[in-house]
C-alpha cells in the first residue's frame, strides 16, 4: 500500500516513477538542478506535470525552499492566516513548535532570522496536520547542532500523528538514523529508490590487488585503480571472499557519491 504514487515528467525532471509508503519517512537527495524541488512542486500541485500522474492519499502541506511569507505580517498574523485557509486546523501544535524554538509571535516575519522564519513554516506545516508532509531543504538555514535537534523533533512529530515525510536534503551524513528510504536524484532521472537499511546491506566495497573485475557477482556501481590496489563497490555483494581481498560495508554518503560519480 502506497500513501504517494508519481510518475512525474516537468521541465528537467523525465519520468520519475516511485511511490511511498504510509508513515515513511523518505529523502530526496541529488546534485543541484538535478530536479528535486520541480518534483516537489509538482507533487504539491503547484506546477502542473507535462505527462505522468501523482496521486496522494490525504491532506498534503507543502514547505517550498524559500518558504514564502509576507514580511509585513507578524508571527501571530501567519498563525491567524493559517487557521482561515485550512479546514483542519491545530493551532495548539503550531503554538507548541513556536513556544518550543523561542519564536516571539508579536515580531514581523521581515525581522526574524532565517533559522526563525523555517520555525515559523513549519509550525504553520505541522498545524495544518498534513498526512503527507513535503519539504524542500527544510533545514537548510539551521547549524548543524539546531539541525540536528529539529529533525528529531520533527520525527516525533511525523510519527505521532502519523504522517508520510517526503524532503530534499543536501546533507547526506545527516540522513542514518533519520530517512528510512532514499530517492537519489540525477540528471532528472532516479539513480537510487529503495529502503536505506536495504541499500546499506546490498552495497559491499571489495579491496584488494590490482584486478578488472571485482571478486564477486554483483552490479559494480563503482570501480577504483591504483598502482598496485583495486576497489570495487559492487550491489548485491555480501558474500564472504578470500584473502588478500577485504569487505566492507559503506555509509549512505559513501553510496550516495558512488552512484553520482558513476553517473557523471
Ligand atoms: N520554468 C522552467 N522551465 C524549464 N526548466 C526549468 C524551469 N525552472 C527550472 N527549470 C530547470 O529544472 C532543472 C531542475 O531544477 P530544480 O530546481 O528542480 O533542481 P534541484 O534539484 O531542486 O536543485 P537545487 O538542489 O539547486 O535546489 C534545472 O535545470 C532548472 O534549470
Amino acid at each position: 500500500m502506497s500513501v504517494v504514487a508519481a510518475e512525474v515528467s516537468k521541465w528537467a525532471v523525465k519520468g520519475v516513477s516511485f511511490e511511498l509508503p504510509p508513515g515513511s519517512v523518505t529523502a530526496l537527495v541529488g546534485a543541484n538542478g538535478s530536479g528535486k524541488t520541480t518534483l516537489l512542486n509538482v507533487l504539491a500541485g503547484h506546477l502542473p506535470a507535462e505527462s505522468g500522474h501523482t496521486s496522494i492519499a490525504g491532506r498534503v502541506a507543502y514547505v517550498p525552499q524559500h518558504k514564502p511569507m509576507y514580511k509585513g505580517f507578524k508571527v501571530k498574523d501567519v498563525l491567524e492566516f493559517g487557521r482561515r485557509m485550512n479546514t483542519v486546523w491545530r493551532g495548539d501544535l503550531a503554538d507548541a513548535w513556536l513556544k518550543r524554538y523561542k519564536v516571539p509571535r508579536r515580531l514581523q516575519i521581515g525581522d526574524l532570522s532565517g533559522g526563525q522564519r523555517t520555525h515559523v513554516t513549519l509550525a504553520l506545516a505541522l498545524g495544518a496536520r498534513p498526512d503527507v508532509l513535503l519539504l524542500d531543504e527544510p533545514l537548510s538555514e539551521l547549524d548543524p547542532l539546531a539541525r540536528r535537534k529539529v529533525m528529531s523533533s520533527l520525527l516525533t512529530e511525523v510519527s505521532d500523528n502519523g504522517m508520510t515525510l517526503l524532503y530534499s536534503t543536501h546533507v547526506v551524513a545527516e540522513i542514518g538514523g533519520v530517512a528510512d528510504r532514499l530517492l537519489l536524484m540525477h540528471n532528472g532521472k532516479l539513480l537510487v529508490d529503495g529502503e536505506t537499511d536495504d541499500l546499506l546491506e546490498e552495497h559491499v566495497l571489495y579491496t584488494g590487488p590490482h584486478a578488472s573485475t571485482p571478486p564477486v557477482e554483483g552490479n559494480v556501481v563503482l570501480a577504483k585503480h591504483g598502482e598496485a590496489q583495486s576497489s570495487f563497490l559492487v550491489r548485491s555483494g555480501g558474500e564472504r571472499v578470500d584473502e588478500p581481498w577485504t569487505a566492507r560495508y559503506v555509509t549512505l554518503e559513501e553510496l550516495v557519491v558512488a552512484h553520482l560519480e558513476r553517473a557523471v
